[in-house]
């Protein structure tokens, strides 16, 4: 039976197999999830989303959502709150989150990864400052040394 439809069949929480419904393998929904665990869940294998604070695992539910996969998996591993709540979604596509709810983002969890790009260049551009002028100084005391200035 899929996600929807299971939901549509107006069965209760309890009727569907315990606390997350047919999901036995989600047991901890009180998990507290990192930024760093929710960015690494961004592939098919492992599609995780971040909305309103919530962290959901769509790897399921990807193949079925009405609105495609693309569009889920473009947010995957991401804060998807914004993407979701621009679409209007209806209170159906609502009563089907806590299913897949698997735990709560820490907020407190910072960026512990590489830098990214943008940073690198920054520090890049920053060496570079002190690199140039110190070239050019040392190059004009060559000059001067070996013109016998
Ligand atoms: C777990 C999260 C999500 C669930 C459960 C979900 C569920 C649904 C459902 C049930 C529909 C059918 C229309 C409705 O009932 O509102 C739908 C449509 C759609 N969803 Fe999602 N969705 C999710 C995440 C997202 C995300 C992150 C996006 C990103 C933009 C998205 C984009 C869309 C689009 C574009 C449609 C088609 C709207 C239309 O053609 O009218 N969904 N979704």
């Amino acid at each position: 039976m899929s996600v929807r439809s299971r939901v549509r069949s107006n069965a209760k929480p309890a009727d569907l197999g315990g606390p997350v419904g047919n999901f036995p393998e989600i047991k901890d929904m009180s998990k507290i999830i990192t930024i760093d665990e929710l960015k690494t869940n961004n592939s098919k294998s492992s599609i995780w989303l971040l909305i309103d604070g919530k962290v959901y695992d769509c790897t399921k539910f990807i193949d079925e959502h009405p609105g495609g996969d693309e569009v889920i998996l473009a947010e995957s591993g991401k804060d998807a709150t914004e993407a979701f709540e621009d679409v209007g979604h209806s209170d159906e596509a609502r009563a089907l989150l806590p299913e897949m709810l698997i735990g709560t983002f820490d907020k407190n969890s910072k960026l512990s990864t590489a830098p990214t790009s943008a940073q690198k260049a920054i520090e890049h551009g920053s060496n570079m400052m002190y690199f140039i002028p110190l070239s050019l100084m040392g190059a004009y005391f060559a000059w001067r040394y070996y013109s016998g200035a």
